[in-house]
């Protein structure tokens, strides 16, 4: 997979780029990602990139023509370009599942205001929010959207396991333990001290139901649960809403 960012500060990747799993996945060649400097395919004299909005009001807009000539310069035909603003499509993992199948995304991060929106209605193909909330500039947006991608990719996680059952399946992780046993006279539940592997199995299966029952019961409306999770499911629900 390729993915070009196309910044006016390239400099905020240089260490997202070397960082812990990022940096693995890109020496093992799984994904290359390359930053553009808008700033560098501004026409100018004065290499500006933005300028005031027409109709007045706060801010400066971004200039389409050096986001169109930094678009026209690394664009294919298998290439999507994606714009990271609040206005998006927000993110979530079946859509990131998607984006991990393609071979070329061009990742457009605004600054300022905004961008002029003919490059918006013209030149992007899909836009995508991380989230309802405001933020200076798409590159930290860009920065997740890389980082949920590229550890899907095929031989991206070797022995760090990602955890197939809970996210795939839609439902919150069940409590995870580790040692010490007792723990400022916490102690851990004594189940997942048995080495009984089917128990220990039943009780996340209903650490997750009850998990996202009750911290997140949007989710359970598009997961088709099995017969089995439906029963237990009915059973928290007589416990939790008494
Ligand atoms: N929330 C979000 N999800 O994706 N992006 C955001 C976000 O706040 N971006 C800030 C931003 C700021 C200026 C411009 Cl021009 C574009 C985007």
């Amino acid at each position: 997979m390729r993915i070009d960012v196309l910044t006016l500060f390239p400099e905020i990747f240089t260490h997202f780029e070397e960082w812990s799993i990022i940096g693995r996945i890109i020496d093992k060649g799984l994904v290359t990602i390359r930053k553009i400097n808008i700033r560098d395919f501004s026409e100018d004299k004065h290499k500006r990139v933005d300028d005031y909005p027409y109709g007045g009001g706060p801010g400066m807009i971004m200039k389409p023509e050096p986001i169109y000539s930094a678009i026209k310069e690394v664009k294919s035909d298998n290439s999507k370009v994606i714009y990271l603003s609040p206005q998006g499509k927000v993110l979530n993992q079946q859509l990131v599942n998607r984006l991990s199948k393609e071979e070329h995304l061009i990742l457009l991060c605004g600054h300022y205001e905004g961008i002029d929106n003919r490059i918006i209605e013209n030149y992007v193909d899909l836009e995508i929010s991380i989230g309802d909330y405001v933020l200076t500039g798409g590159e930290i947006p860009a920065m997740v959207l890389i980082e949920s991608i590229i550890r899907l990719l095929p031989g991206a996680l070797g022995k760090e396991s990602y955890k197939e059952e809970s996210h795939f399946n839609g439902l919150l992780e069940y409590p995870q333990y580790t040692r010490p046993r007792v723990f400022n006279g916490l102690s851990v539940p004594e189940v997942l001290l048995s080495g009984n592997h089917q128990k220990i199995q039943e009780w996340r299966k209903y650490q997750s139901l009850k998990n996202t029952y009750l911290k997140r019961p949007d989710l359970l409306e598009n997961i088709q649960l099995t017969d089995e999770e439906m029963k237990i499911l009915k059973k928290i629900k007589e416990e939790f809403d008494r």
